[in-house]
């Protein structure tokens, strides 16, 4: 008889009784979802508000979910890859890597944008079903190339992590393609919204190979959600 797997001590499945985690983004949606992580239940370790603490695993109230705070576009990767079961990011990010392995079950309806085409105000007007190549500065290589290819329009990168606005009146590509919400950021760099590729909220997302392997666990988190999105709309 093999006692290492019978002990009451030790787990049959070691990987159920490991806390899930969470991935959050830093940034602006973080300071968003604050109230419904607390509707939720979620209580992280005080740090995990402080900028200047340099700890990225943060226990939480339950000794069954850990949180990591990490770039809203990793938050993506590290729940593609499993090494958090859940997490929240905007539907920008799912929509620029289209992991198969992410499940979007719930809008949290926070973090309202779009994604956008923006050119300088005052390029001269040219008819767009003319184009063949385009450049186009943007932090969205996939969502700008298909949005483009299905136009048939080839679009030529240049890919930047900010500042996109910037991008064409200092030479570097003739369009971007960027979020947009007030449009205050176009406005005070000489562009325009041109074409609304896709509205954007944030999202609750999980491994669908989590899911599979510990439903009960993470199909509580999501009812957790659920529940709190519920109480918060209906106020
Ligand atoms: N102006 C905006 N209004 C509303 N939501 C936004 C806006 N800009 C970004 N978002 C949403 O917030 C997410 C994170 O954006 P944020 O600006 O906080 O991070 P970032 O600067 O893109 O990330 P990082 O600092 O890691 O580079 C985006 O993926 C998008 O879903
Ligand atoms: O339409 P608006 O309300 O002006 O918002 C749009 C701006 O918000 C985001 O930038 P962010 O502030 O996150 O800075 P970033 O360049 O660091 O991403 C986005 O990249 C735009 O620049």
């Amino acid at each position: 008889m093999d006692h290492a797997i019978h002990s009451p001590l030790t787990p049959a499945t070691p990987e159920d009784a490991s806390p899930i985690v969470l991935a959050l983004p830093k940034g602006r949606i973080l300071s968003e979802i604050g109230p419904l992580l607390t509707r939720a239940g979620i209580v992280p370790a005080p740090d995990f508000v402080d900028e200047s603490s340099r700890r990225l695993r943060f226990p939480t109230n339950d000794p069954a979910l850990d949180v990591i705070r990490v770039r809203s576009f990793d938050v993506a990767t590290f729940v593609a890859h499993g090494a958090a079961q859940i997490g929240i990011c905007g539907a920008d990010v799912l929509m620029e890597f289209d992991y198969p392995e992410i499940y979007a079950p719930l809008d949290l309806g926070v973090g309202r944008c779009r994604v956008s085409i923006a050119e300088p105000v005052v390029t001269q007007a040219d008819d767009p079903s003319r184009w063949s190549r385009i450049t186009v500065a943007t932090k969205y290589p996939n969502i700008a190339q298909r949005h483009f290819a299905a136009r048939g329009v080839q679009a030529e990168i240049v890919h930047l992590n900010g500042a996109m606005e910037l991008a064409p009146s200092m030479g570097l590509s003739r369009l971007i393609v960027d979020l947009v919400q007030t449009g205050s950021t176009l406005k005070a760099n000489g562009l325009h919204e041109t074409e609304v590729i896709a509205t954007i909220t944030s999202r609750l997302i999980v491994n669908r190979t989590a899911l599979k392997t510990r439903p009960e666990a993470i199909g509580a988190w999501i009812a957790r959600f659920r529940a709190a999105l519920a109480e918060r709309d209906a106020r």
